[in-house]
């Protein structure tokens, strides 16, 4: 293992033009590891907190910086995160920011794998890591906080199920996204794109379920595997506390919870939904655990907001039922420790995990090296645009250098 040498922090673009904290963390030996942080739109209330960016490099300059360089060896992933941890002080990142933390918690995983010459994925997975490859769930459709004007439901996703290998699952995707913007052309709905690279016409989430169908079906019919699709309806953000009440404001129509319930449930039925991610309110387990019962035998139920990645909040769901998959965002968390802990904990509970990005992103690729050192059955990391393909595009050399 190799002492940390130097952590230097700078601010970057992201994908959406906003400011972003990048870590480099140099090692003896000569490793480097270079890591930037993502940043949410559709955030969970429980999540550690990103700080401005500026005031994140300060705060991790002063508090944790000086206690990695001479002291933490890149190689010991849980040694750098518990210091992370330490010089923080606090239980959320609020004092360096989750986004400082990440960005180095990243950047000091990969100086190790680059002093050991081995391949992020392997450094992290260790050679008895499972031979699997994650499924990747494309964005071809969306809105919510994603984009303005567009469908209530933030994403509808391509999911290619049945694809016999990662680079045919990529492509499947983008072939899927590629064929929504011909049916939105002859609709008469020509559409821009929204953060994350997904078409966001100005059209309901009904027309948009018509339109994803007929796409995954044509594109199914024409590679030759099944591909369904699924959903982050990203409901916390519909929901209204005071009311009580699922708000679909392009349709002008309020849900109760149990009407709520119930409209997921019969969406997962009629379009054989294979994922739906945050079907209900962040604080609700009670009903995330009722439509589990319901159709949790035949679809994932996801926890984004839901989970943040966290264990105790992982716990607290497997205790009660809800859900039955949880999705891995390490910097809703602020460490990959952490992120791996909470993939551990769904593992052993029979919860699969879908590792992702965000919808603000930048060109680093450490979400499809976790997804692959921890056997993830699924990766969310769009479907198209360069931050969303230098994930893709990444997969598929993995996979080509393993096999
Ligand atoms: C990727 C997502 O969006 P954001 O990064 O805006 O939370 C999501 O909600 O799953
Ligand atoms: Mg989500």
């Amino acid at each position: 293992m190799t002492l940390v040498t130097d952590v230097s922090l700078r601010k970057i673009l992201d994908s959406r033009g906003n400011p972003t904290v990048e870590a480099d963390v140099h090692t003896e030996r000569s490793g480097f590891g270079r890591a930037a942080a993502p940043s949410g739109a559709s955030t969970g209330e429980y999540e550690a907190v990103e700080r401005p960016p500026g005031e994140a490099i300060a705060a991790a300059r002063e508090h944790a910086v000086p206690r990695l360089v001479g002291n933490a060896y890149a190689g010991d992933q849980r040694e750098i995160d518990a210091i992370l941890r330490g010089a923080d002080g606090t239980d959320d990142f609020s004092e360096i920011g989750a986004n400082s933390a990440v960005a180095i918690s990243m950047a000091a995983a990969k100086a190790a794998s680059d002093v050991l010459g081995a391949p992020l994925f392997q450094h992290l997975g260790g050679t008895f890591r499972g031979e699997n490859f994650p499924i990747p769930l494309g964005n071809v459709v969306g809105g919510g906080e994603h984009a303005a004007d567009a469908t209530d439901i933030q994403e509808f996703l391509s999911a290619p199920v049945g694809a016999p290998s990662v680079s045919e699952a990529v492509f499947a995707n983008a072939a899927v996204h590629a064929a929504v913007a011909d049916l939105l052309e002859e609709r008469g709905h020509p559409s821009g794109k929204g953060d994350e690279g997904a078409w966001a016409p100005s059209i309901d989430d009904e027309a948009a379920f018509e339109i994803v169908a007929e796409a995954v079906e044509l594109v199914s019919d024409d590679v030759g595997f099944e591909i369904g699709f699924g959903l982050d309806v990203a409901a916390a953000e519909m929901y209204d506390a005071d009311s009580e009440t699922y708000e679909y404001e392009s349709e002008g129509i309020s849900r109760d919870t149990d009407e709520q319930i119930e409209y997921i449930a019969d969406l997962v039925r009629e379009y054989d939904l294979v994922y739906v991610e945050d079907p209900l309110d962040e604080n609700d387990y009670d009903a995330f655990a009722e439509l589990t019962e319901e159709v949790g035998d035949r679809t994932l139920v996801c926890g984004d907001d839901l989970f943040v990645t966290n264990t105790e909040r992982l716990t607290e769901g497997i205790d009660r039922g809800a859900a039955n998959s949880i999705l891995v965002k390490p910097n809703q968390i602020g460490t990959l420790t952490e992120a791996f802990d909470a993939i551990e904990l769904a593992t052993e509970n029979g919860y699969d995990a879908v590792v992702s990005h965000r919808s603000g992103e930048t060109e680093d690729t450490t979400i499809a090296h976790l997804a692959v050192a921890t056997d993830a059955p699924f990766i969310k990391t769009g479907a198209v645009g360069g931050e969303r393909t230098a994930k893709l595009n990444e997969l598929i050399r993995i996979a080509d250098d393993a096999t």
